[in-house]
């Protein structure tokens, strides 16, 4: 039923993109590749390059095609989450995404006239955003197709080629991706490229024009690394331990229920999922309590067999999960079966910084909480840290939001809410210092995977306006140039040209007046002419401008 109604909701979604692809001339490698495939294929399948959906659907139908067991294909094959979480989590996004590339496209890739000054304002002057060559997409497993595919989405629609490697630790994904995405998108422009850390670093060797990586801090540094030795630009979206605070003076029954599902959603492999709380000791019984009911209710009492709680993606990570716990008071869950990968939603109680599931970015269903005495000594703890990915806060009082927004940085910022900002295209996403550089997301990729080309475009003629940055350089001509390079203005077409024509009169006069002058004067004489006191003048108010 499920299938049926989102086939549906496609195939609108399909006439609506041919009839754009009609009347619209737009370089939309999207539009063009999506509606090339969809002649050759049914429906179902044009599908899949916008939704991990139908792709988890195609396997689990056939799982022997990708020779994994049913089981296998279930619990682990694509995602750890369930069939409807991963549309929630990832393919509604992807197809938000494309939307907004198909619809905006147009503006986005068109010159974009700029503010200009006065010594250029009769020229044209914009910003072309151009292509920036070939993309090499390095993607994460936690949320594989939204990381891999939103990137690829950006660089399709910016005009690049572009490589996708998706990551090799959710190894069903990958193969479906190197199977599949050749069916509809060009595999000439935008190869899949499977394999592990030799392949990456072979890939990492070549030159491309851009390298957009996801995942850890530690291998952030080893692509930027790579990229320094052929100039490469990089977007790093890495991650990091992103703190919550719950203020006193807030919601608790409603704060942690937001909380416990922004960390155990895809069971706390979310990048930017809420990875400690610091509040108050006299609220942190009641926080547990709450975090508790919570897990209650979105996963009844038996977490494990409830198809919308994940597992962890291998034993490796499990086990890195579980030494986590060694040296911290289990306040919830805590039980764990490591064939099954499954580790229950735990809450861990009066946690202290030295302990080891605060050393490292926990990205796992452990929520541990941390005791301050208020807001003064949250930002101080935070800030301790490295910038993180997210930062959350619960208060009903604006002031400690207004607070903590003002006196911390981290990539993003949310009050009162966790996760939910991922799905917000019209926000930039990405860190800051250890949590990343560069952001994507809407116009955002289409801008990070361009060349924002600066172009001025000046016609041969009103030469003389030029002087003033010609040798000889003199104080005068100086005074000139500050006033006709710093004042900015922005006058509406009528008042552009009204005033270049006194501009360009008044330049004239006064150059062709001080010419005269100087040749009855010395150079550097202490005449007091009329623009030299307007230059002084003008320096004058610039300096106070500055200040
Ligand atoms: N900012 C974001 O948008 C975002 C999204 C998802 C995950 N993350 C972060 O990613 C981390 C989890 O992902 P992960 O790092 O475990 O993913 P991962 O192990 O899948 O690695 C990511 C990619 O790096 C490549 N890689 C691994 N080691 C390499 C090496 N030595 N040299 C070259 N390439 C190498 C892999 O092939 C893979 O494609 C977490 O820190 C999480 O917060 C960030
Ligand atoms: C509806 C909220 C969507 C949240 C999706 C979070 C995706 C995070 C990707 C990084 O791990």
């Amino acid at each position: 039923k499920q299938l049926v109604s989102y086939e549906q909701q496609l195939i609108k979604y399909f006439q609506k993109m041919r009839s754009i692809k009609d009347n619209s001339k737009s370089k939309s490698r999207i539009v063009l590749n999506i509606l090339r495939s969809s002649q050759r294929k049914g429906l179902l399948f044009d599908y899949n390059l916008k939704t991990g959906f139908i792709l988890n659907y195609t396997v689990k139908k056939d799982p022997q095609k990708y020779n994994i067991s049913h089981e296998q294909a279930q619990r682990y094959s694509l995602h750890p989450q369930s069939v409807v979480g991963t549309q929630l989590y990832e393919t509604l996004g992807l197809e938000g995404e494309i939307g907004l590339a198909i619809k905006k496209l147009k503006e986005w890739a068109a010159p974009r006239p700029v503010e200009k000054n006065l010594m250029t304002i009769s020229d044209t002057v914009y910003i072309k955003p151009e292509p920036l060559g070939v993309v090499l997409i390095i993607g994460a497993w936690n949320y594989p197709w939204a990381v891999t595919i939103q990137p690829l989405i950006g660089a399709i629609a910016a005009g690049n080629a572009a490589v996708v490697k998706p990551s090799e630790v959710c190894v069903h994904t990958a193969k479906v991706m190197e199977d599949l995405l050749p069916l509809y998108i060009d595999k000439e422009l935008y190869p899949v490229v499977t394999g592990g850390v030799s392949e990456t670093q072979e890939l990492l060797r070549q030159r491309f024009d851009h390298i957009f990586y996801t995942g850890n801090s530690v291998v952030g540094k080893l692509i930027m690394e790579a990229a320094a030795k052929h100039l490469t630009p990089v977007t790093l979206e890495l991650g990091g331990k992103s703190p919550c605070y719950i203020d006193r003076n807030c919601d608790i029954s409603i704060a942690c229920r937001r909380v416990a599902w922004g960390k155990y959603t895809n069971c706390g492999q979310t990048c930017i999922a809420p990875d400690y709380i610091l509040c108050d000791p006299s609220i942190q019984d009641r926080v547990i309590e709450e975090v508790k009911k919570a897990i209650k209710e979105f996963y009844t009492d038996n977490p494990k067999t409830c198809p919308d709680y994940g597992r962890i993606i291998n034993q490796r990570h499990f086990k890195r999960i579980i030494n986590m716990l060694e040296d911290s008071t289990i306040a919830v869950g805590g039980d764990n079966d490591e064939s099954d990968c499954y580790i229950a939603p735990t809450v861990l109680r009066d946690v202290k910084p030295e302990a080891k599931v605060m050393q490292e970015e926990i990205f796992g269903p452990l929520l541990p909480i941390l005791s301050v005495s208020g807001l003064d000594e949250a930002i101080k703890f935070i800030n301790k840290g490295e910038k993180p990915l997210a930062l959350y806060v619960f208060s009903s009082d604006n002031k400690v939001i207004t607070r903590m927004a003002d006196d911390t940085s981290s990539g993003g910022l949310l009050a009162n809410d966790c996760l939910v900002h991922f799905s917000v295209n019209s926000l930039p996403f990405g860190g800051v210092g250890n949590s990343g550089m560069g952001c994507y997301h809407g116009k955002y990729s289409f801008d990070q995977l361009s060349h924002l080309r600066g172009c001025l475009i000046k016609q041969l003629n009103m030469e003389g306006v030029n002087s003033m940055r010609y040798p000889p350089h003199t104080p005068k001509k100086l005074g000139w140039a500050r006033f006709f390079i710093l004042q900015n203005v922005d006058l509406g077409w009528v008042g552009r040209m009204v005033l270049l024509a006194v501009l360009a009169v008044v330049a004239a006069v006064v150059l062709k007046v001080s010419r005269r002058r100087e040749k009855h004067s010395p150079r550097d004489g202490n005449h007091q002419r009329p623009q030299d006191i307007l230059s002084r003048h003008l320096c004058h108010d610039t300096i106070l401008l500055q200040f």
